[in-house]
């Protein structure tokens, strides 16, 4: 990848020192600026090339359009708060830090959890007000119950580890993150409409987008069981507030857990002030070891960049476009012509011709993600995400085609974390698979598969 010139960076928000260090150290000018109002940001951000951020900047098309930068770094996992079209649109690679805080979220989401069992803040309330309550506070045990988690990433992941060990049961839902994967990690996955009546328990670990606001609604609290208690730590507005207020006040939710809300910190106190909602300041991300993480992973990143190195974490289309031509690369293609089309907003086409043959790939960004869409002939039943280790190849399909791929890899010690698969089955198609390591010789495949590509992204 070609280096990208960054000679100054503002930070606008509290991000770990250490982001400053190993900028400055590698010879980035850097300021530091928080609480500026958007006025403020607009005035100020013109003389910056990179602009690195938490969840509080809104990093809205004004300001982007205000800017010159080349790169929004964001200090975390979640990008809602940067409008990455706007941003794609004038070629600003926006790039994130997902997995710097995942145990961090997942840990405060268990807390919640534990705490809506047994009333703990509730209680430490009482008691600092001089009484000693312990009727008031009879809890239930997590131990037999039922936990529902929506979204079955790095967060939910986590989330279900842990609160098995407290012996309750995890179901799931996750329109990407394959059945077959999330039951190797003990989450049984259903449809919607089958998890809401099982669950005593709900937590929701999803982007924010479209297809995800106001994923608990009047009409789904009312399919749930009655009491159900329910747990945000992912984005304000996934679970509808107006409706979780109306949930609380009819008794259908027993509880809620809350550390995220539409607008932060809220005006509108009443999810606050009902005495069955426990809530925190967005503190998921809030310990030294995640803000360490993901304040070093960030500033690295953007090093890389600058030295022209490889791009992490990046979560707009325009480096979509270079991880496709990666990918392509491990192809070992000799001559390449791109041919990008507009396409949808958002939505990046690259045509590469190699040895007469030619490879067709689009992709774009979904919550946050860049992800892959089409390989030549091949539309992935889901969008692919394009990280971490992902081996690609080209096979006819059988029955039989995971589980020899499967046995293939665990025999060189490499195991599947996730499967995409091709809508169609008919003739030679692309399949990838997320992998926990590189193969270290791809020719392993050769009995099995056409052709084959491996990266790290
Ligand atoms: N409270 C806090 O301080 C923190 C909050 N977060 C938030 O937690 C959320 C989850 O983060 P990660 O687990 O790292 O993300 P992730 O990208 O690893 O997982 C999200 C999962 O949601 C799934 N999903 C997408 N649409 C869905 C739908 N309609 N229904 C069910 N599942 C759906 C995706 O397929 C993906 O597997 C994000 O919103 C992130 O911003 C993350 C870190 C800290
Ligand atoms: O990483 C995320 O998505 C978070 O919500 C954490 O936000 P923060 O960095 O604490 O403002």
């Amino acid at each position: 990848m070609a280096p990208i010139f960054i000679k100054t960076v503002l930070i606008s928000e509290s991000v770990d020192p250490r982001c400053k260090t190993i900028l400055e150290e590698n010879g980035i000018r850097v300021t530091e600026k928080q609480n500026m109002k958007k006025d403020e940001l607009m005035a100020e951000i013109k003389d910056y090339d990179g602009l690195v951020v938490r969840s509080a900047t809104k990093v809205t098309s004004d300001i982007i359009n205000a800017a010159n930068l080349k790169i929004i770094g964001r200090a975390g996992t979640g990008v809602d708060n940067v409008d990455v079209d706007a941003a794609t649109k004038k070629g600003i690679i926006v790039m994130n830090t997902p997995s710097g805080n995942t145990i961090s979220a997942a840990e405060l989401t268990c807390a919640l959890l534990m705490s809506l069992s047994r009333n703990v803040p509730q209680a430490a309330m009482s008691m600092k007000q001089g009484n000693w309550d312990r009727k008031k506070f009879m809890g239930a045990e997590l131990y037999g119950k039922v936990l529902g988690i929506v979204g079955l990433g790095r967060i939910g992941k986590e989330v279900a580890s842990r609160m098995q060990s407290f012996g309750m049961r995890t179901i799931g839902y996750d329109p990407i993150t394959p059945p077959e994967v999330t039951a190797s990690w003990g989450v049984e996955q259903m449809s919607l409409e089958q998890l809401w009546p099982q669950c005593d328990y709900i937590t929701v670990h999803t982007p924010l987008m479209p297809s995800t606001v106001g994923l608990l609604n009047d009409e789904t609290f009312a399919k749930c069981k009655k009491g159900v208690k329910v747990v945000n730590c992912a984005r304000g507005g996934i679970i509808d507030e107006a409706a979780l207020l109306r949930a609380l006040e009819s008794g259908q939710c027993g509880g809620a857990g809350l550390d995220v809300f539409v607008e932060e910190p809220p005006q509108n106190r009443s999810l606050v002030d009902h005495p069955n909602v426990i809530s925190c300041p967005h503190l998921g991300a809030s310990t030294k070891e995640a803000q360490a993480r993901c304040g070093e992973d960030i500033a690295l990143q953007i090093v890389d960049m600058v030295k022209g190195k490889k791009l992490v974490g990046a979560v707009s289309s325009t480096p979509v476009k270079k991880i496709i031509f990666s990918y392509m690369w491990t192809l070992q293609v000799n001559q390449t012509h791109c041919a990008s089309d507009g396409a949808a907003s958002g939505m990046c086409k690259v045509e590469i011709v190699a040895n007469g043959s030619s490879y067709k790939a689009s992709g774009s960004v979904q919550g946050g993600v860049p992800v892959l869409l089409e390989l030549s002939d091949s539309v992935f039943k889901q969008p692919v995400s394009l990280t971490g280790n992902l081996l690609f190849f080209k096979a006819s399909a059988s029955p039989q085609l995971l589980s020899s791929v499967a046995g293939l890899l665990a025999t060189e010690g490499v195991e599947i974390e996730s499967y995409s698969a091709p809508a169609d089955r008919t003739g030679d198609l692309w399949y990838c698979v997320g992998v926990s390591s590189l193969l270290r010789d791809l020719s392993a495949l050769k009995p099995l598969v056409k052709e084959a590509a491996q990266l790290t992204i």
